[in-house]
């Protein structure tokens, strides 16, 4: 899989980010089995808690058009920080949840890249099947 080219799709969609509180551009994308990538900026808002993540709107966007976890072959979360952007504990809990505990999440910034998965980012996760 071509990691650095799903870096370079996460940049691009940051490029639509709205983020005019923060000026924290974050930019997400998602490549799916079938060839499609799907991408995902954060949107902020004056109430600052209404804010969406780029990861989550991606993965979101993803399940909107009908996609599910089995769908999703890898997530690309990039952001303007050194030395990579690491996502927000409500966006573990999605991720843990929408994505298979193994499928690669890859983290990056302008010249480096690492992959890991939501089991690292998450483990013990609280997950439906606890219910
Ligand atoms: O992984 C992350 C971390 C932060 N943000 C956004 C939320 C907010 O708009 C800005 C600053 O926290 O960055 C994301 O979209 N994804
Ligand atoms: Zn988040």
């Amino acid at each position: 899989m071509d990691y650095q080219k799903l870096v370079d799709e996460a940049f691009i969609a940051s490029e639509n980010a709205y983020a005019p509180y923060s000026s924290f551009k974050v930019g997400a994308s998602l490549l799916l089995t079938d060839g499609t990538i799907i991408h995902g900026t954060n949107i902020e808002n004056a109430a600052y808690g209404s804010t969406m993540c780029a990861e989550r709107n991606a993965v979101f966007q993803a399940y909107c058009q009908g996609y599910r976890k089995s769908d999703i072959e890898a997530l690309a979360i990039v952001g303007d920080c050194s030395p990579l952007i690491s996502p927000c504990g409500a966006c573990r809990q999605v991720l843990a949840e929408l994505l298979d505990p193994y499928t690669p999440i890859v983290l990056g910034c302008k010249d480096y890249y690492e992959v890991t998965n939501i089991q690292e980012l998450l483990p013990r996760a609280f997950i439906g099947e606890s219910l």
